[in-house]
């Protein structure tokens, strides 16, 4: 019995009629075929009540605009010759280069440290820079300074001493007229500073001076650099954990003492709309030693800060994905971060697990790896790894944090108050005799009048939480049904090479094109249907992954691709189709997703309209005139099920599919025109879903995309 799991979206009904299901009833009274199952039914769904209110999706007018600007330009006359030009081009790169696919590295904006995990070089560094320090400093109003020792260094700026040199109260020990403050600087054409004063310093007037964030005094440009006048701090955790010359170790104690300090801290930034997008232990210092502040917690660098909650509306800010783009340090990022998602509370406690477990056990089971694909294997180990095996040798409040803050939604907010009580336990129960104050914390559960005690996650009452990252990752059928008027579909699975033609003609036969193909264990999957508007159709089984002569020699017949599969020993399947709405189209092979590849394409109007994976490698093909008016990727270790969701509620529906055995991608658009009938479900299942199928039709629903991969049971 095939594992099930379904995930419905019920259709909005919207009003306009789309000609193409006419054009296929027309075509289908034209040609009869055989009716693989009987369909009896013809119902449309209503627009569920319950998303009656869900905002309608914006149109990102200048996409649109240019879209169709160049869809005008290439015209009928001038598609195919522009068609031809672009391949060329593609084919002279990819032989220059002498492999099917370039790797490039992601954009990565890691803020590096102490992590050793900075895949993009530093921006400033006084060993060789062109502009030295400045020996003094004044900025704004601020008193002047004599630039002493060097406090620290990050991937954006460096940090010095600063002794005051005009004294006014030369006592002053804190404070804008403090004798010592810390002088943060950066270039100004470092790598924070492209649009002028470094981001951190917006970020500094709405949060410095909130519990545990250093005060900044003055802000100004001197010479070549931005200065900023912040309170001077102590060492950071880092610097405490590795002069612990012993074993690198913290006590279990001071550990619970951090977590309960940090999540108060973040909770009070969090209750200012921001989070701060990179949480490690550089970046949480102690108070300046000899000083009342030595034992407490401060959190640094808010060059990555983002607002989580839009400062005009209060509103939670929209969910993305853009998986080339990273932010935050590899060692300790989230992996919804390394997935390139947008930033929200729940990054912030993620990095916090991860530094705690670090100070605890002085490790993390990711560190070692090098290389180009650092980040992807990284985020591959923390995706698979169980809070078990994480937090072995942690005491249980450490383990229960990482499975509350993995698997918290996009939106949700955290129980702050919850979490730190998670860590009672571990604590003296003399908040004056613990070696870190956590006043913050003392604070914070005597405002929400939370009981302190010896809380568990299990023992709350409220409901039981979605787990979004517990399940077990598993290879799977992912198939992807949508609503549509009755039509014929067949489907063949475990066809081995010599059948697929037999089966092919049977379709063609009866009028039935090929519409989508997979692939599972070297046997191919295809789906035939009455509904594709194709006036003729070829494929070609080839021994290499999408064959490029074969492909171009089609192309230069109208033909296009409108189907792709591979299969693990390389082979593949590509199917190519006339009456396509195609102008144009272009395709990638990638060792690894080609995200960036595709974002360039669809800057020039191109979209996603086929995908298949051949081993660990992918294959992407785009085209001109999809017929879609925006499309975005989803991209996960496990199937994204959250994401997928988010997609559907603003519009989107699943358009392609494909998955390796790390990685599943999908491709979700949304439609020019308006559909009649929006509902879209998925189905996972361990065997090819066939009985599912024959429930699904006799619903209206049929499959429009289905690949075999990377899902999780
Ligand atoms: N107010 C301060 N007082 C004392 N030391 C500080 C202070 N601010 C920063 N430092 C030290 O300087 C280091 C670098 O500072 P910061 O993290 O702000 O720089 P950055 O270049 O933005 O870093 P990153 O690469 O982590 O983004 C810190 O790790 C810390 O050791």
């Amino acid at each position: 019995m095939p594992v099930l799991r379904s995930r419905v979206r019920r259709g909005r009904g919207g009003a306009a009629a789309t000609p193409e299901p006419e054009k296929k009833q027309q075509e289908q009274k034209k040609n009869p075929v055989e009716v693989v199952e009987p369909i009896a039914k013809r119902t449309r769904r209503r627009r569920a009540a319950a998303e009656a209110g869900l905002a309608t999706p914006k149109t990102n007018d200048k996409e649109h605009k240019t879209r169709n600007e160049r869809v005008g330009v290439g015209g009928a006359v001038s598609g195919a010759v522009k068609e031809e030009e672009e391949n060329r081009d593609l084919e002279v790169a990819r032989e220059k280069k002498g492999v099917l696919g370039e790797k490039k590295p992601m954009d990565v904006l890691d803020s590096g440290g102490k992590s050793n995990d900075k895949p993009l070089a530093g921006g400033d560094d006084d060993e060789g820079t062109a502009a030295p320090i400045p020996d003094q400093v004044q900025v704004e109003d601020s008193p002047l300074y004599k630039v002493e020792r060097k406090l620290g260094k990050g991937g954006f700026g460096q940090v010095y001493v600063g002794r005051r040199v005009s004294a006014v109260n030369t006592n002053d020990k804190a404070g804008a007229g403090a004798v010592e403050v810390a002088l943060k600087f950066e270039h100004r054409s470092g790598k924070g500073c492209n649009y002028g004063p470094p981001h951190e310093w917006q970020v500094y007037d709405t949060l410095g001076g909130s519990h545990g964030v250093p005060l900044v005094h003055y802000k100004g440009q001197q010479g070549d650099y931005y200065v900023m006048v912040m309170d001077m701090l102590g060492p950071s955790l880092w610097d405490v954990w590795n002069n612990n010359i012993n074993s690198n170790l913290m006590s279990t104690e001071m550990v619970a003492c951090i977590a309960i300090e940090a999540i108060s801290i973040l909770e009070k930034m969090h209750l200012r709309g921001y989070v701060h997008g990179d949480v490690k232990p550089e970046n949480f210092l102690l108070g300046t030693p000899g000083t009342p502040d030595e034992k407490k917690l401060f959190l640094v660098d808010l060059g990555l800060a983002t607002r989580w909650q839009d400062s005009s509306t209060g509103l939670h800010v929209e969910y993305d994905q853009k998986p080339d783009v990273f932010r935050g340090t590899v060692r300790y990022a989230s992996v919804h971060a390394h997935l390139g998602r947008t930033g929200s509370r729940r990054d912030d406690l993620e990095s916090l697990a991860y530094t705690l477990i670090f100070l605890l056990r002085g490790r993390l089971p990711w560190q070692g790896y090098q290389g180009e694909n650092k980040g992807f294997v990284v985020c591959k180990k923390k995706m698979a790894i169980t809070s078990e095996a994480l937090c072995c040798f942690c005491p249980q409040p450490f383990k229960q944090f990482v499975e509350y803050v993995v698997n918290l939604k996009f939106d949700e907010e955290p129980n702050y108050a919850k979490c730190i009580s998670l860590f009672d336990g571990v604590v003296g129960t003399n908040p004056d005799m613990r070696p870190l104050n956590t006043e913050g914390a003392q604070k914070l559960i005597y405002q929400v009048g939370h009981k302190r005690g010896r809380l568990t996650m299990e023992e709350d009452d409220e409901e039981p939480q979605k787990k979004v990252r517990m399940g077990m990752p598993t290879t799977q059928w992912i198939s992807v049904y949508n609503a549509c008027r009755p039509m014929k579909q067949r489907y063949h699975y475990n066809v081995a090479d010599a059948r697929l033609g037999q089966h092919i003609e049977k379709g063609n036969e009866v009028g039935l094109f090929v519409s989508s193909v997979a692939s599972y264990q070297n046997l191919w999957a295809i789906i035939m249907d009455a509904g594709t508007n194709y006036s003729a159709q070829v494929y070609e089984l080839s021994p290499y992954f999408l064959r490029k002569e074969w492909i171009m020699e089609h192309w230069e017949k109208n033909y296009y691709i409108s189907a792709i599969a591979g299969a693990n020993n390389g082979s593949s399947l590509v199917v190519m189709s006339k009456g396509t709405s195609y102008m144009q189209q272009s395709y990638k092979i990638s060792d690894s997703f080609p995200y960036k590849w595709i974002n360039k394409k669809w800057r020039e109007g191109f979209y996603v309209t086929a995908m298949a994976t051949s081993g660990s490698r992918w294959g992407v093909v785009m085209s001109r005139g999809a017929g879609f008016a925006k499309q975005v990727v989803e991209l996960d270790f496990l199937y994204p099920s959250e994401g997928i969701h988010r997609r559907w509620d603003s519009g989107y529906r699943i358009t392609a599919t494909a998955a390796t055995w790390d990685q599943a991608a999908f491709v979700l658009s949304v439609p020019k025109r308006k559909l009649t009938d929006e509902t879209q479900e998925t189905l996972r299942t361990s065997v090819f879903p066939s009985t599912h199928v024959k429930e699904k039709w006799a619903k209206n629903l049929y499959i429009a995309s289905m690949c075999y991969g990377r899902t999780t049971s």
